[in-house]
């Protein structure tokens, strides 16, 4: 039987781009559906835009609800969406929404990621709801998952492909042998990277989600800049070549620990064994592996990006937090009182590939092994790959056992330094093995 409407709760959008536009759509063309799930029809006050002039066929929108009067939109609005991205308005706004006691919803990880802590106080303090779900893997039912159902569980790891332009990337350059300048350029082709790709390629992107992940699997804060980033403009064919010799393919994976001491968080492009299910995720999707005390291993696979998959979340989080303002109560607020250190990157464990170009002389090999065993670092297996009759050099490829961050760069020092080597060509973390 269905239940009683509730008054229209009116809902304002900040931003009508890829994004915006398909929450838009659904919004208009659905608002029926959505109004039977929340009990209260969604009533799209208003749309804050930068151009009123701009032709936004695919959002649905009158042209009569757009505004470029965000400030004055929030403040009659009982739900918030941003998807303006960037720091500011967008800090702005939400705060005055929340102040206004709106609860909001939104997918932007630069601003989470660097100002969270300052969103979800405000939130908790005016009793509303502050939600993100797009922000992290887009389409892929992930941080509700940790805030709600693994809310009695320990978290301990959480490794993931959560940047889908640089997974097109890497994927492409494994199954075609491509540079990566190449496949970057299709990529901007065919609309995954955008014009200005630094913070994919960077890493940047996934810093920032690394940061939301760990924040939320460990009940602590961690911000963007705690996290240790590398992007994979360092990556070449050589090196995807080689991962792929050792059985291996190559991801920019973020990895979130748990440790005794603290809690690590990092980004950077990973060999990973083809075994793993990480290895098998193509193309431009997300995939997040969470091993967890009580539920052991758990992998959520799907969309990370696009205007639909990402308009899915955030309706997702729209419908709960309008289903708040129907029946009352709220979603969780912020779980960080864990308040555990961050540890800096030179304490992180983990497997290294490296290549290097040596002298083909006799002893060589016991004294390259020598230079990592005065680090105690552990090699797990050495081959010899071309030697090079024209120059005398032969290249040497080396897994190790797992050791520290601090102990490999001294490693990689010494190598540089011993008169056998002519070049570290290529160190590369591992991991799943
Ligand atoms: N596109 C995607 O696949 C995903 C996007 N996101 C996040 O969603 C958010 C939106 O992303 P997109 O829709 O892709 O970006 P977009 O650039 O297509 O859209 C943003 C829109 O906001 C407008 N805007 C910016 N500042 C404004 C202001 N001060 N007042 C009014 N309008 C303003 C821009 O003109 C633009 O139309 C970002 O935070 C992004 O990180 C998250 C997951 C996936
Ligand atoms: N640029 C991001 C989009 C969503 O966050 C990506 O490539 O994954
Ligand atoms: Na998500």
């Amino acid at each position: 039987m269905a239940k009683d409407m509730a008054e229209p709760l009116k809902v304002a959008l900040l931003g009508c781009g890829v994004v915006g536009s398909a929450v838009a759509r659904r919004l208009v063309d659905d608002a029926s559906d959505l109004a039977a799930r929340v009990g209260a029809p969604l009533e799209l006050i208003g749309v804050a835009v930068r151009d009123l002039d701009k032709p936004r066929p695919a959002s649905g929108v009158p042209q009569d609800l757009l505004t470029t009067d965000a400030e004055a939109l929030v403040a009659k609005a009982d739900l918030v969406v941003e998807l303006m991205g960037g720091i500011e308005p967008a800090r702005s706004l939400l705060l005055r929404a929340i102040d206004h006691g709106a609860s909001v919803v939104t997918a932007n990880k630069a601003l989470l990621g660097a100002d969270g802590p300052q969103l979800y106080e405000a939130a908790d303090a005016r009793g509303v709801d502050l939600s993100f779900e797009a922000s992290v893997a887009g389409a892929i039912p992930l941080l509700r998952p940790l805030r709600e159902s693994l809310a009695g569980d320990s978290v301990q790891r959480v490794m993931g492909i959560v940047n889908g332009t640089t997974n097109f990337i890497l994927d492409k350059m494994d199954r075609t042998g491509a540079a990566l300048a190449d496949v970057l350029a299709e990529a901007q082709q065919l609309g995954y990277a955008e014009a200005d790709p630094t913070a994919d390629v960077e890493g940047h992107d996934a810093q920032a989600k690394a940061a939301i992940l760990a924040s939320l699997a460990f009940h602590t804060r961690v911000s963007t800049g705690d996290v240790h980033c590398e992007g994979i403009m360092g990556i070449t064919a050589d090196d995807i070549r080689d991962a792929r010799k050792i059985g291996c393919t190559v991801k920019l994976l973020a990895i979130c620990e748990r440790t005794a001491d603290g809690v690590s968080a990092r980004v950077h492009p990973t060999l990973v064994p083809r075994s793993h299910p990480l290895a098998s995720v193509r193309e431009a999707f997300n995939a997040v592996f969470l091993e967890t005390e009580l539920a052991g291993e758990l992998m959520f696979y799907g969309q990370g990006a696009g205007a639909q998959p990402t308009a899915s979340a955030v309706l997702g989080d729209l419908v709960q937090a309008a289903r708040h303002k129907v029946d009352g109560g709220r979603g969780p607020g912020e779980s960080a009182y864990a308040a555990l250190p961050i540890l800096p990157i030179d304490q992180a464990r983990t497997s290294y590939f490296i290549r290097l170009d040596v002298l083909d002389q006799p002893g060589v090999l016991a004294r390259v092994a020598n230079v990592f065993g005065n680090q105690g670092v552990s090699i797990e297996s050495m081959r010899q790959g071309v030697v090079r009759s024209e120059d005398g050099l032969a290249m040497l490829q080396i897994v190790t056992h797992q050791a520290t961050d601090a102990a490999l760069a001294r490693t990689v020092e010494g190598l540089q330094a011993a008169d056998d080597v002519h070049e570290v060509a290529s160190v590369l973390r591992v991991e799943g093995m």
